[in-house]
């Protein structure tokens, strides 16, 4: 039996694994971890018997440790409760499927302790990427993508030298709002930008979508997990999101990895990898899809995708400041605090007051990360 721990297990990444797990039929959940949501976190550990669950909340922890006190799972919080599910002896992988810079310090630990890490979690790849990647490298351990753009390309790259990557061509749906100018964009509403047109996510990543931050922070993702430059990663928007991604090889051969918008299929192919295994669902069929379309992406209506290539080439703190203060917007817009446009305009903000720090620790992350929360608090 394989055995895993997920962090973010009541989340769209975490239920969608616990799916996996339960269709294969043959992977023991070890640990469990979620921020609040006890009511699902009781019926997953009822349900896949893990041995350790934290629920950050510590009031929400109490509340969990009350009601399952007829099993033996042990109930922790808080930061050091989610290292302690992250490093459970047992596990062998560790899916990051929590949302936000707050799987730093887990997905180091779980590394620490020798664990292959299936990596959801693309802030905590874009803010301490020099530090994960040299880790991964040092403990043997390996960084599997769930991220379905740099899943395709780890596909893609099944069995090449990825010395002769010419570029990797990165695609986007161009979210709801593709065509619409900053003029259009100004009174769009939080159900608007809900609405993703091909996948069903979390809040934050349906809203990064929406101003292309998504876009950006996977082309720094993509910087970390294959080696690339900057820019060596195009993006190409593909808006039925049926190309995954593509690899250009210095040939000029073009391998892409296309499917039906599915994340189970790159969670099980991370879980599994190299072996692919039977997933049920709907198959592309391309007769009645008839044809693929591909644009240029916007960088003047969507400045959130410029604004991720300045802070990835820039490097240090700074993608930490693009990713925090994008964090904190987003939950404002959400919190309908402040308009669409906004968004940006904070994350640009506070790109533009940030003097860059190279090669910054976990602690001087943190630090830039509270930085650009300041910022925001007393700007806006
Ligand atoms: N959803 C998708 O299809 C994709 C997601 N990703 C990435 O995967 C990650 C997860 O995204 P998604 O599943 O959509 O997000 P969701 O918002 O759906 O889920 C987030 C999960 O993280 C948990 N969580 C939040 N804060 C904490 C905390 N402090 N401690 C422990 N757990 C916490 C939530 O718990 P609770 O429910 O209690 O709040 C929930 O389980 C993100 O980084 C996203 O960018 C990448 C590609 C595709
Ligand atoms: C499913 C997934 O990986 C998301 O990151 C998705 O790519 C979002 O779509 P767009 O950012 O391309 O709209
Ligand atoms: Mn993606």
């Amino acid at each position: 039996m394989k055995k895993i721990a997920i962090l973010g297990s009541t989340g769209s990444i975490g239920t969608q694994t616990l799916e996996v797990v339960e269709n294969q039929g043959d992977i023991e959940v070890t640990a469990l971890a979620a921020g609040s949501n006890i009511r699902l976190l009781e019926e997953q550990i009822r349900k896949f018997r893990p041995k350790i669950v934290c629920v950050f909340e510590e009031e929400k922890a109490k509340e969990l440790k009350e009601s399952v006190r007829d099993l033996t799972v042990r109930v922790v919080s808080g930061m050091e409760g989610l290292i302690e599910a992250a490093v459970e002896e047992t596990s062998e992988i560790v899916v990051t499927a929590v949302v936000g810079m707050i799987g730093i310090r887990p997905t180091i630990a779980a590394m620490e302790a020798g664990k292959d890490i299936a990596l959801a979690n693309k802030e905590t790849l874009v803010t301490a990427g020099h530090i994960i990647m040299p880790l991964a490298k040092k403990m043997g351990v390996r960084i599997l993508p769930v991220d379905s753009e740099h899943s395709a390309i780890f596909q893609c790259l099944n069995g090449e030298n990825k010395g002769s990557v010419h570029k990797i061509l990165l695609t986007a749906s161009g979210g709801p709002f593709r065509g619409k100018t900053r003029e259009e964009l100004k009174n769009v509403k939080v159900e608007d930008a809900l609405n993703h047109p091909n996948w069903a996510m979390g809040r934050k990543i349906t809203i990064d979508s929406s101003t292309m931050v998504n876009k950006g922070l996977e082309v720094m993702e993509a910087k970390w997990l294959f080696g690339v430059q900057m820019d060596q990663v195009q993006v190409v928007i593909q808006p039925k999101s049926i190309i995954h991604s593509m690899v250009e090889f210095e040939d000029g051969a073009v391998m892409a990895q296309m499917g039906t918008p599915d994340m189970k299929l790159p969670i099980q192919y991370a879980l599994y990898y190299p072996e692919r295994r039977y997933l049920k669902g709907d198959r592309l069929d391309f007769w009645s899809i008839g044809q693929i379309n591909f644009e240029k992406p916007d960088l003047v209506n969507f400045p959130g995708l410029k604004l991720a290539y300045e802070a990835g080439c820039a490097g240090g703190t700074l993608p930490t400041v693009f990713n925090a203060a994008n964090e904190k917007a987003v939950a404002k817009f959400l919190n309908r605090e402040i308009t669409y446009l906004t968004i940006t305009d904070m994350i640009e903000g506070a790109m533009n007051g940030h003097t860059v720090k190279e090669n910054p620790t976990v602690e001087e992350i943190l630090d830039a990360e509270a930085a650009a929360y300041e910022y925001i608090e007393s700007r806006w």
